[in-house]
């Protein structure tokens, strides 16, 4: 007999001004919960946080590192809390979903920003001091969405999002080339999930559709795939490797903005059609060049040299490619040449 145990989501409440039904939500779920803790950041998120959630038990946090995650356990042990509520950015959602993980409690997320799909994956990424690791975590019980709260978000973190879940086409790429290369095992289920997710935001985008909505279920049924694939393959491949890498200089940006540029190359390199995305992402606004988020061609090629160590035996279209090729991509891909006075023209 079979049988594969996961713990995924089972609900998603997307709305405009729906926080206050989060308790009557949860009671249609069976869900009674009598302590819960909610987590936000300490600047906008904990203002936030103030107005929303004003009769719950909160506690604040700074960063990812991993003494903001035993902070939360701390004050959860202490107040005898049954239930993580993460409000805020990735930074939150990730430190609340580890510290539900290793307490064994049940975790809510509710977004403030749509940047990335750390919403609703099984994954949290914790800052050590000395290095990032991306955590093996549980999945929320759930996901509520205040459309309110995301449309007054910073543009620049909507965009991220759509980065983040646009890369889901150049991921599936590489774990299907890891497949057949005899390194993987696709999981169909969760690679059609994970392609439908992004389907749906481009026709929505298409269409001049509101796209908000559409990106919050984009990003929570990632999570989904990750959770079925049992790994990020589905929605992080050598786009993801490249931004993980331009992560250790000191000159980057959002991850979703980064894999999202990253995707258009790696797309290029697997010889799909890169530029049918960049018409589409360019409508709302999203950065198309590494000149836009201040990484010059130097530091590019620097983080795709480094970018397969960031996650080791991970197989992707960067192990097959030469270096002429990486070249030539760039060129095409960012439209970009070093002029002789070692400046950057962007050509038409
Ligand atoms: N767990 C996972 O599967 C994944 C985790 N990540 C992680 O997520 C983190 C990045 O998340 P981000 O959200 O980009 O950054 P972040 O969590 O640092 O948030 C960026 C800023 O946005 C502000 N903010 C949030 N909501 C706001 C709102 N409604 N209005 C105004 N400001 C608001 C926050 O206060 C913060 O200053 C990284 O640590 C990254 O590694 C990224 C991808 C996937
Ligand atoms: O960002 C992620 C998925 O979007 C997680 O990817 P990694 O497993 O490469 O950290
Ligand atoms: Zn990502």
């Amino acid at each position: 007999m079979f049988s594969k145990a996961v713990s995924l989501p089972i609900f998603w409440m997307i709305g405009e001004n729906i926080m206050g039904d989060i308790k009557d939500v949860l009671s249609q779920y069976n869900m009674v919960f009598h302590r819960p803790l909610v987590v936000t950041g300490s600047g906008v998120t904990s203002e936030l946080g103030e107005n929303y959630f004003s009769s719950y038990k909160r506690v604040s946090i700074n960063s990812n590192h991993i003494s903001d995650v035993e902070k939360v356990k701390a004050q959860a042990r202490s107040v005898g809390s049954d239930l993580l509520i993460g409000f805020g950015g990735g930074k939150v959602i990730d430190v609340a979903k580890m510290a539900a993980t290793e307490l064994n409690l049940p975790f809510l997320s509710v977004p403030t920003a749509t940047s990335n799909d750390a919403v609703a994956s099984p994954v949290a990424v914790i800052n050590f001091g000395d290095y990032v690791k991306s955590m093996g975590a549980m999945a929320p019980i759930g996901v509520v969405a205040d459309l309110n709260i995301l449309r007054n978000q910073p543009r620049k973190q909507f965009l991220a999002g759509v980065g983040d879940l646009f890369s889901n086409i150049s991921a599936l790429a590489d774990w299907q080339l890891a497949a057949d290369r005899g390194f993987e095992r696709v999981d169909p289920v969760a690679a059609y999930l994970s392609r439908n997710a992004v389907e749906n935001l481009f026709r929505a985008i298409e269409n001049g559709s509101d796209l908000y909505a559409t990106l919050v279920e984009g990003l929570v049924v990632s999570g989904v795939a990750m959770v079925l694939a049992g790994n990020s393959r589905p929605s992080s491949g050598a786009e993801h490797l490249i931004s993980h890498a331009l992560d250790r200089f000191p000159i980057h940006d959002l991850h979703g903005l980064q894999v999202g540029v990253a995707a258009f190359f790696t797309l290029r390199l697997h010889g799909m059609d890169h530029l049918r995305y960049k018409k589409l992402l360019s409508q709302i606004g999203f950065p198309c060049s590494w000149q836009e988020l201040n990484v010059d061609r130097e530091t590019f090629m620097k983080a795709v040299q480094l970018a397969p160590q960031t996650r080791s035996g991970r197989y992707t279209i960067l192990s097959e490619v030469t270096p002429e090729l990486l070249q030539e991509a760039y060129d095409e891909v960012y439209g970009v040449s070093v002029s002789g006075d070692g400046e950057f023209s962007i050509q038409d």
